[in-house]
């Protein structure tokens, strides 16, 4: 009999856990290597395969898009942002896009936490002393930093990890500011404790520190552009656990070198892993390898997520998680 079920073509290696569901599901070609799949490889799934299941390391642009085949019907990201899809020519070529949101909120918050510590606390240079073997005891002025408590935290961007974000800086004892497109509803507001500010540029020269929590979309691309960061106060930190698109990096490295800006938490960079090798010389800036949402347990959850998508639209039905142009 012939096999009815879905092909599936996956780009990268996935947790075992979810490699297996989906080979148990659907008739499913999976990645031997952990590296981002070449364009033709990804060009020739997209002509054969009836769902594509891309990461944020796979470009679907335009070009590519045209040459997925009549049988290309869902790209089921494992992520939750999608700015390296070209969601409406997608959707122009009848091809769904469906992600993963929810599922990384919390351990994206916790990141950015991580990073605003790991800043204002010092924790890079602390654990150099340690690594190099050079601590030569406690002393009242080593390592100094500054206090969260009664801190202005300016959120970008708030919607779910920016929320989550608001939630533990209260916590923390700071003091929520944001901006965003759309205001939140009073009750959610009030619930936050947090202030909005219609006009970023107000917020940003306020706050004493900035974190980037919206997503890259061309309305974001370098909304912290050199002029906005000018008018951050030179004792001002920022972070960024969203996409590196929305800083201009450049402009960010030469004001952190120049001392207009205290420090930086950066997760994610503007040209991936080409990241400004400047920023590495400066002791007050922390780079992780895009680690926000890498915990076992939210990979998991991505893992889940992208099956109910499959799933759902094998079964005839909208994905849950269904990603359009008006939402971006
Ligand atoms: O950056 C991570 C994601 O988009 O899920």
């Amino acid at each position: 009999m012939p096999d009815k079920r879905l092909s599936v073509v996956v780009t990268r290696r996935l947790p075992e856990a979810v490699e297996r569901r989906m080979a148990e599901l659907f008739d499913v070609t999976l990645r031997s290597e952990d590296r981002p799949m070449p364009r033709e490889a990804l060009a020739s799934a997209m002509r054969e395969a009836d769902v594509l299941v891309p990461t944020l390391t796979d470009p679907l642009d335009a070009a590519l898009l045209s040459q997925a085949g009549d049988r290309l019907k869902l790209i089921a990201n494992f992520g939750a942002g999608v700015d390296h899809i070209d969601v409406t020519t997608a959707r122009q070529r009848g091809i769904l896009v469906s992600n993963t949101p929810g599922v990384v909120t919390e351990d994206t918050a916790d990141m950015t936490m991580a990073l605003i510590l790991s800043v204002t606390r010092r924790l890079p240079e602390g654990m150099a002393v340690m690594q190099k073997g050079d601590w030569d005891g406690w002393a009242p002025t080593a390592f100094l930093g500054g206090r969260l408590r009664g801190r202005r935290l300016g959120i970008l961007g708030m919607g779910r990890i920016g929320q989550a974000v608001a939630r533990r800086a209260v916590a923390f004892g700071m003091e929520v500011h944001y901006h965003n497109r759309r205001r939140l509803r009073p009750e959610v507001e009030l619930d936050l404790g947090a202030s909005w500010w219609e006009s970023l540029d107000q917020m940003v020269s306020r706050v004493d520190i900035v974190s980037i929590n919206c997503p890259h979309t061309p309305s974001t691309f370098h909304l912290l552009n050199a002029r906005r960061l000018k008018l951050m106060k030179p004792t001002a930190v920022i972070v960024n656990t969203s996409r590196g698109e929305v800083i201009d990096e450049n402009a960010l490295t030469r004001m952190l070198r120049a001392g207009e800006i205290a420090g930086a938490g950066l997760d994610v960079f503007e040209h991936g892993t080409e990241f400004n090798p400047r920023l590495r010389e400066l002791p007050n800036v922390v780079l992780l390898p895009h680690m926000g949402s890498a915990t076992v347990e939210g990979r998991l959850e991505m893992g889940e997520r992208v099956i109910i998508n499959i799933k759902t639209f094998d079964d005839g039905h909208r994905p849950p998680d269904l990603v359009v142009p008006a939402m971006l």
